[in-house]
């Protein structure tokens, strides 16, 4: 009888477990945040998630990274409120504050993530350092906790395939200047629950971010065209075609672009754009939109990445 009894309780207590799991799952409405690297994506992303009220947890692999990332967040967010509090500077000051008191810091990501309902990684486009992170955090963070890619171009099922949680696995795909820029990619493989995309799409516009719903197809929508146009600005002028001053001149001049293309490729960083396209071109070999740039090659090779290591199609002061 007491046998009986007992796995009775056990049946009810498991089906109590697996309902209680299953609307934590179905409901995760997003607090705490963890941002693995804090590169120029993933501290664009702290501040955001920070400044509208997330507590957020910010991973890297040295003390001394993560704290050039608060200088940076620091700054940017001087600029914010430059503008925001411009007749009440001291609100400013407050703001800032509140802020920055909303991200603490860490170099342990399994100890970072065991109180995350969602993992957004920032960490270098490499599809094998991607995998082996969320299979990593798979077994450390809470079964409610959604991972979430910032890649700019590797496939997130193949991300969500080293992890037992394919359904709790989706694309935030954010743009650089992540502050200033509206967008946010929020990208859905087959696995990806409804519920996942919906807690998704709630936390970008929680972010005050404008979200548009994509694919995982390679590049999502924006660098499936701007990676190209970008690749083909640099073979224009390789080509002997255009300097790249007349270049950036002419496609912000005469095509109303904020930054022209060696501007744009230099604050995105030129690593990142050769990572793109020669994942792309491994793929389709053929396809003359991802045709390699020797010029491209060289400067990534002399460590000339772009804005974030000084110089890249042209040079920039500290
Ligand atoms: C490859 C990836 O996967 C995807 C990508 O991210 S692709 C890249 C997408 N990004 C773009 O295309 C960026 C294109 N460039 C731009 O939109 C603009 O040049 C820019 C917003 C970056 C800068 O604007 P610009 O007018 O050129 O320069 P600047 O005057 O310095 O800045 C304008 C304002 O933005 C603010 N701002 C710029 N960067 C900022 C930052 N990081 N944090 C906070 N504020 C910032 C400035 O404070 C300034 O504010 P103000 O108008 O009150 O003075
Ligand atoms: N740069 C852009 O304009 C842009 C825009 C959208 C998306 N992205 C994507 O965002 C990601 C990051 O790009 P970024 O420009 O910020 O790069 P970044 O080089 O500025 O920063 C990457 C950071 O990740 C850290 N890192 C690397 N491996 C790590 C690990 N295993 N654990 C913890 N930290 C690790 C590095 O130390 C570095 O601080 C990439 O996937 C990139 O494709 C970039």
């Amino acid at each position: 009888m007491f046998r009986l009894f007992s796995s009775n309780m056990a049946f009810f207590t498991h089906q109590i477990q697996r309902s209680f799991s299953s609307s934590v799952v179905r409901n995760v409405v997003i607090k705490n945040v963890t941002i693995i690297g804090g590169g120029q994506m993933g501290a664009g992303i702290a501040q955001v998630a920070a400044s509208t009220g997330h507590s957020v947890t910010l991973v890297d692999m040295t003390d001394d990274i993560l704290k050039k990332a608060m200088k940076g967040i620091q700054g940017s967010l001087r600029r914010v409120v430059k503008k925001k509090f411009s007749d009440d500077p001291e609100s400013g000051d407050d703001f800032i504050q509140k802020v920055m008191q909303n991200v603490s810091t860490t170099t342990n990501p399994a100890a970072a993530v065991t109180t995350s309902d969602l993992v957004v990684e920032a960490i270098v486009e490499n599809m094998k350092i991607k995998q082996d992170l969320f299979g990593f955090l798979d077994k450390m963070a809470p079964e409610h906790t959604i991972f979430a890619s910032n890649t700019s171009s590797l496939p997130i099922s193949d991300m969500a395939s080293a992890t037992s949680r394919p359904d709790r696995c989706g694309g935030l795909h954010f743009f650089n200047p992540v502050p200033m820029m509206k967008l946010v990619e929020v990208v859905a493989t087959s696995s990806t629950s409804p519920e996942t995309s919906e807690s998704l799409l709630n936390f970008t516009k929680a972010l005050g971010k404008t979200p548009v719903c994509c694919k995982d197809t390679p590049g999502f929508i924006v660098n499936r065209l701007l990676v190209p146009y970008m690749m083909e600005a640099l073979r224009l002028h390789e080509r002997g075609h255009g300097s790249k001053e007349d270049i950036d001149i002419a496609m912000k001049l005469g095509a109303g672009y904020p930054m022209g293309p060696f501007e744009l490729s230099d604050y995105v960083g030129l690593d990142t754009i050769k990572f793109i396209t020669d994942g792309w071109r491994e793929k389709e070999p053929d396809n003359p939109l991802f045709a390699p740039s020797d010029l491209l090659n060289k400067l990534v090779a002399e460590g000339k990445l772009g804005k974030k290591s000084l110089e890249g199609f042209y040079k920039y002061n500290k």
